[in-house]
């Protein structure tokens, strides 16, 4: 014996009008990157451009996201699982969309010392599919270390006025003033530093045989200079001061940098830029932003 379920999804809808987005989110979905299995969340949607229709079909989405499970995540993959979207949608949809969301998870080695440990770098994907192709959006997030170059220079001047107070008038020996250096009547400011944030929004070409998620960090680290680290032991921390030392750096300096290095890497075809310096000088923050798109 048969049966009979109503299917809502075929009626006609009582208010004729198109939409933009209809689907699901947050639905959990393993991917693999980078060799990892990687826990994900999906956004995934299609345009109910049959204004008359009732419904999509939930069900038909949902059941092709079991091809994100079997291979690599690539821009290839991507573009056949919104061709099924569409597919299993004729006459209903002209435009398919999937979010992904995810923390890469990426094995980083210590500045000096022979330790490595996991750093987590949230991302984001966004594929869309329709007449004009396949379109994608990365999004990345990075943390790292700034030191403020204004605060380092007020430092060093209070330095050098207390070595005049020590020192002025008096002959100089390479051992006192050895010892005064090591000592925090010597060395009496210290620079601000703080934990700051890199987010990158970034159009990527979609005919890359790969996603170059990885290559696109390790770059955008490169140019900051000063990455936060995972296993420290004390050579490495003395590492780490050296590096900040070496690298003070203004939020705009963050953003021009990373502008910069962005412009050359040839998956890239617009970006948008934050970076967010959470100031321990005050309770808010110091932002710049940088966008640019292939003319
Ligand atoms: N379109 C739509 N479906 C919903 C919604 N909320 C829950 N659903 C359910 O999602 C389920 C799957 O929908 P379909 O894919 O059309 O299911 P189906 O008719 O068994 O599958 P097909 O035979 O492939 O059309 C149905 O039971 C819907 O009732 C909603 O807001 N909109």
């Amino acid at each position: 014996m048969t049966i009979f379920l109503p299917d809502i999804a075929r009626q006609t809808s009582a208010l004729p009008i198109t939409l933009d987005w209809v689907g699901m989110q947050g639905i959990a979905v393993p991917l693999l990157i980078a060799g990892m299995q990687t826990p994900a969340l999906a956004d995934a949607g299609v345009s109910l451009d049959d204004a008359g229709a009732r419904g999509i079909h939930m069900s038909r989405l949902y059941l092709a996201l079991e091809m994100l499970e079997g291979e690599p995540l690539s821009a290839d993959l991507l573009r056949r699982l919104l061709r099924q979207f569409l597919d299993s949608h004729t006459g209903l949809s002209l435009r398919a969309s999937l979010a992904l969301r995810f923390e890469l998870l990426l094995r980083r080695p210590a500045l000096v010392s022979p330790l490595s440990g996991w750093k987590r770098y949230p991302c984001e994907l966004h594929a869309s599919l329709d007449h004009d192709g396949l379109r994608l959006e990365l999004e990345l997030r990075l943390p790292y270390s700034s030191t403020c170059p204004c605060s380092a220079a007020l430092a060093r001047q209070l330095i050098q006025e207390r070595f005049d107070e020590d020192f002025a008038h008096r002959p100089l020996h390479a051992d006192e003033v050895r010892a005064w250096l090591g000592s925090s009547q010597g060395i009496v400011a210290t620079p601000h530093s703080q934990r700051s944030d890199a987010h990158l929004r970034l159009r990527i070409d979609p005919q890359l045989a790969e996603l170059p998620l990885v290559a696109l960090l390790d770059l955008a680290e490169s140019a900051l200079g000063t990455a936060v680290q995972t296993a420290v032991k004390r050579a490495d921390e003395q590492a780490f001061a050296l590096a900040n030392g070496q690298n003070l750096m203004f939020c705009e300096d963050a953003a021009r940098r990373l502008h910069q290095a962005l412009l050359g890497h040839e998956a890239v075809q617009e970006f948008e830029l934050q970076v967010t310096h959470a100031e321990s000088l005050h309770a808010h923050d110091a932002v710049a932003r940088s966008r640019w798109r292939r003319s």
